[in-house]
């Protein structure tokens, strides 16, 4: 990314955290305007605090699809999506549209909903949807929101690799910048410009994507490594976690 343009965001730092308990201590980090972010980590590192303070500090600019999609399972999939710009309209306008889907954004969602791959769904209740029905659903809604920002939390942890590659070029034609949390380290490599890696309370790894290898994101989890034996050669398993930063 180039150095020239002025962060979006940076922390300097900065304990992050819920309440008294910090989860994140001193963190330090830079995001760019244009930066497409893979954040990894294994359960319970910070990822979606992290998220949270990053969306609590860019405010509007943010289109924000939550870990547990917050959707409500009572209605269609076209209401779903529509309460992404709930407060662009007067109340009036959003119970009008509850009984009798307003012309303008009935189109623009069913739009939507027809590159997602749902078109065939947006009359349908949420709850009665599969998880990766459901997962596209909440895209769709932080898609509708149009805003210049996605942060996503494992946005596409419930769909096969075809479609989360799918969908995250869909979230990039749409927005310059994104932060997104992620299992699948092979997609972060490929699709992302930098990836930044949480393990044990600390921004291990802040390196663009391009000079890291699976290894490197495999140091991220505890599972991937194995005491070294002094009579052992070092695999890539068992090698120290790497701390790379893309800056001091
Ligand atoms: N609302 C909360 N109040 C207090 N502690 C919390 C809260 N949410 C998360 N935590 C704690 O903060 C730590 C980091 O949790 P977080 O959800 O950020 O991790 P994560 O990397 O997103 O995990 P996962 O991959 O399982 O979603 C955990 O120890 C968790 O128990």
């Amino acid at each position: 990314m180039p150095e020239r343009h002025a962060p979006l965001l940076a922390l300097e730092g900065i304990d992050l955290g819920h309440g008294d308990q910090v989860v994140l201590p001193r963190l330090s980090l830079t995001l760019r305007p244009g930066e497409r972010v893979a954040l990894l980590g294994p359960s319970g590192a910070g990822k979606s605090t992290l998220l949270a303070a990053l969306r609590a500090r860019l405010g509007d600019d943010v289109a924000w699809c939550p870990q547990h999609h917050g959707l409500v399972p009572g209605l269609a999939v076209y209401h779903n999506i529509y309460m992404g710009r709930l407060a662009e309209h007067s109340a009036l306008a959003n119970l009008w549209n509850l009984v009798r889907p307003l012309r303008e954004p009935w189109r623009e969602i069913a739009e939507l909903c027809e590159q997602l791959g749902i078109a065939e769904l947006m009359r349908r209740p949420v709850g009665r949807l599969s998880g990766g029905q459901r997962q596209r659903t909440a895209i769709g809604r932080a898609l509708y929101q149009r805003r210049r920002l996605f942060l996503g939390d494992e946005p596409v942890a419930s769909v096969d690799p075809h479609q989360a590659l799918r969908l995250l070029s869909l979230i990039d034609a749409q927005h310059d910048t994104c932060v997104i949390a992620l299992h699948q380290r092979e997609l972060a490599l490929s699709h992302f410009d930098r990836v930044w890696g949480l393990r044990d309370g600390r921004l291990v790894l802040d390196a663009p994507a391009d000079e890291l290898s699976l290894d490197d994101l495999d140091a991220l989890y505890p599972d991937a490594e194995t005491p070294v034996r002094s009579d052992q050669q070092e695999t890539p398993a068992t090698r120290p976690l790497p701390c790379y930063r893309g800056r001091v």
